[in-house]
């Protein structure tokens, strides 16, 4: 490993003594969305005519947040979930380079030279989103990819952009989709509805003892919130689905000071203790603004009905999917 390219590796049977035969499918990949899919997808196909291992070579911390601090987007999910949606849709290995402002600085053909000269793979073929951009001021593209694949023999594959519903597929189009509380527009996107996923923690104590419905609080380090409100969703915990209601939001009924916005959830049908554990929540369906009650037994009225409600919701959709099969 050289010392500008620095990288992890995710994966098994990685053996770096036999230096792999690669092809190599770049790009940051927040949320492995359609779009990126496609490129794993392509990246397989790749992998399989050049007797190579299927490899995604992702960026950490992401680009922007090094480049433009104050422009740092908030990543759709986080690092680890990103490797293992990517490893999910084809990629045998994930490599991890972190991302430095020395790095960013390398010319394209530097940065390809470097990957040519790895010690740890050999490089069969690239394969890259059309409109992905890298090296210094972001002067590399796909057509100077091309170029220099073709002089130095490797396989080289640019997907075009997906587009749905005449929109390009983009983490930025996410973001800004579940941010405005556009939940199946970033569910289309996505390929599965948008995720959010913490470890539960210590809240007021307030849900069981004031409202007799305990809200599981989550504590995240990365994702979009869509707007405050109440929404029914699902949790998903060991790989489980609980239908849920989900609250985001201050709880300004309560007044609590230095209330910050919190994730409340709380999973129909289940007791149990959660304190501690990992905890996934999906966004299906806005349900209500977040509201001011007069006091914590109107609000306990109210969360009653919006029980109620999601439950139906529930119900519609098992009668629809039963429909469809
Ligand atoms: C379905 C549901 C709807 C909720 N709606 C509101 C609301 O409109 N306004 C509000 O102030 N709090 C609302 N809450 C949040 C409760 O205020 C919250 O569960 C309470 O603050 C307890 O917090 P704790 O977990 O720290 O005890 C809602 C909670 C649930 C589960
Ligand atoms: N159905 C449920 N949904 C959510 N949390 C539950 C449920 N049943 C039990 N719990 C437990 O109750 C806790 C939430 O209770 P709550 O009174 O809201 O306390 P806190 O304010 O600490 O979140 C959860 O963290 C979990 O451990």
């Amino acid at each position: 490993m050289n010392d500008i390219l620095k990288f992890s590796i995710a994966g098994n049977g990685f053996d770096t003594a036999c230096a792999p035969r690669l092809a190599l499918g770049i790009g940051v990949f927040d949320g492995v969305h359609l779009g990126h899919r496609r490129i794993i997808s392509e990246l397989v196909r790749q992998a399989k005519r050049n007797g190579a291992v299927p490899a995604a070579m992702t960026f950490d911390p992401h680009p922007r947040a090094v480049l433009h601090p104050t422009e740092a987007p908030t990543l759709l999910v986080p690092l680890s979930e990103r490797i293992r949606l990517l490893r999910e849709a084809g990629a045998e290995l994930v490599l991890v380079v972190r991302f430095t402002a020395e790095f960013a600085r390398l010319e394209p053909e530097e940065f390809l030279r470097r990957l040519l000269e790895c010690p740890e793979f050999r490089l069969a073929g690239i394969c890259v989103g059309e409109r992905w951009r890298f090296g210094r001021g972001g002067c590399g593209d796909s057509a100077l990819l091309r170029e220099y694949a073709r002089s130095r023999g490797l396989d080289f594959t640019a997907c075009p952009e997906l587009e749905i519903g005449g929109e390009t597929v983009s983490s930025s189009v996410i973001r800004r989709a579940i941010a405005a509380g556009r939940l199946d527009t970033a569910a289309e996107m996505l390929g599965r509805p948008y995720r959010l996923t913490g470890v539960v923690e210590y809240g007021y104590g307030a849900a069981t003892s004031r409202l007799s419905c305990p809200t599981a609080n989550l504590d995240f380090k990365a994702g979009v919130l869509p707007p405050d409100g109440v929404y029914a969703g699902c949790a998903v915990r060991d790989g489980r689905l609980y239908p849920a209601a989900i609250n985001v939001g201050l709880c300004p009924t309560f007044g609590w000071e230095q209330a910050r916005r919190r994730v409340e959830i709380h999973l129909l049908d289940y007791t149990g203790n959660l304190y501690g554990s990992e905890l996934g929540v999906e966004f299906l369906h806005h349900l209500r603004e977040e509201r001011t009650f007069t006091g914590p037994e109107e609000l306990k009225l109210q969360i009653d009905r919006d029980l109620v409600r999601i439950r139906e919701f529930f119900a519609q959709r098992q009668a629809q999917e039963g429909k469809q099969a």
